[in-house]
């Protein structure tokens, strides 16, 4: 693409994709919300703050003027879930109609329990909205290690182009059509990546995880059909990968905080000062399931620890010992 990509919000995930487009041979602006922050980061070419140690790509270009992004060919929108409205308004105001926004970020809005391409089409009616989600960690993705996701747009010729633009020798980008089905993979994963940080924590064995990785994907795939994802969908990168990364690895935030809490730390200091996606959606999550009798255990449980209702221990013992029933 001959204009440049825009990146709104420059933590982690952000300042990342803004590497990876570069590196993909794009010029990219990275808006961020401060001029000091963009300052600092244009003299030292790093973001010490949400990616340290990793040099930033002479493509990129950070700002804090939003219009900037106005000449964008695209905009990635990668900042916390629950600011999506907000960010999405925003751009709605300096963006050509026309101009697509990507979501990157993994949520549900906790205020109205709309998913955040809903929330994106209600601010930015009829302008293009596209998810990327899958197994990638800013961290690993920053440093060149290879990993795979998916862009999905309604439109399927978009979303060829946009997964296009964004791959990369070590970033390659599936596109397909299943905007619900992507965007359900990545909030509900880090709901149930707490329930498996929780059961490592209380040291409850590799056995546990495996098994609630197995339950959590399951009700993940009923949930989904609920809600018009398709099946293969989940089944893929942004469903079944995601799920498997974030669940085994204490480089996620989600698991690193269930595992504080199975150590037995507090729920204030269990988030450790990170944005934990899970704890904003899972009271989203299981209001839309209940709302549609879509049976979530695991979620429901996270939601139930999350909200001091019940401890870990009885948690897991309640799930162990529901009535015997077919595994479909
Ligand atoms: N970090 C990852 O590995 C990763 C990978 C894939 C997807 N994601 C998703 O990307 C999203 C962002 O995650 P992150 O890791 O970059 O988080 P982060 O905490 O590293 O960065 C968040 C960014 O959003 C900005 N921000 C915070 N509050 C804001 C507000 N009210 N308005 C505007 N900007 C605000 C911060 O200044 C920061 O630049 C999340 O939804 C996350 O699930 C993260
Ligand atoms: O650190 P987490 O738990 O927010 O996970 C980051 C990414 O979503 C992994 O794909």
């Amino acid at each position: 693409m001959p204009a440049p990509i825009g990146i709104a919000g420059a933590g982690a995930w952000g300042t990342a994709l803004a590497n990876v487009a570069a590196a993909a041979g794009q010029d990219v602006i990275l808006w961020m919300r401060t001029a000091e922050q963009a300052e600092a980061i244009a003299r030292s070419r790093t973001n010490e703050r949400f990616l340290p140690g990793i040099r930033l790509h002479d493509r990129v270009r950070p700002i804090a003027d939003l219009s900037t992004l106005t000449s964008a060919a695209a905009v990635l929108l990668v900042t916390p879930s629950q600011t999506t409205r907000t960010m999405a308004g925003q751009l709605a105001e300096i963006l050509p109609a026309d101009t697509p926004l990507v979501l990157c970020a993994k949520g549900i809005e906790r205020e109205t329990n709309a998913f955040l391409c809903d929330v994106v089409e209600d601010v930015r009616p009829d302008a293009p909205v596209a998810v990327l989600s899958g197994p990638s960690f800013a961290d690993d993705v920053a440093r060149g290690l290879p990993t795979a996701v998916t862009l999905a747009c309604r439109d399927g010729e978009l979303a060829r182009t946009l997964a296009t633009v964004l791959s990369g020798p070590t970033f390659r980008v599936y596109h397909g059509t299943d905007l619900r089905g992507v965007e359900i993979g990545g909030a509900a994963k880090n709901v149930l990546a707490i329930a498996c940080g929780a059961v490592a924590g209380r040291g409850l064995g590799e056995s546990a995880k495996a098994a609630l990785i197995a339950r959590g994907f399951a009700e993940l795939l009923r949930f989904a059909r609920a809600y018009g994802g398709e099946a293969e969908t989940l089944m893929g990168l942004s469903g079944l990968g995601d799920l498997v990364l974030t669940c085994s690895s204490a480089q996620s935030r989600n698991f690193a905080f269930g595992l504080r809490l199975g150590h037995g730390m507090s729920l204030q200091d269990a988030a450790a000062g990170k944005l934990v996606e899970g704890t904003a959606s899972a009271h989203a999550l299981v209001t839309l399931a209940r709302a549609r009798n879509v049976d979530m255990p695991v979620a429901e449980a996270v939601d139930q620890v999350l909200g001091g209702l019940c401890t870990i221990d009885a948690a897991v013992d309640s799930l162990m010992n529901r009535p015997v029933k077919s595994e479909q």
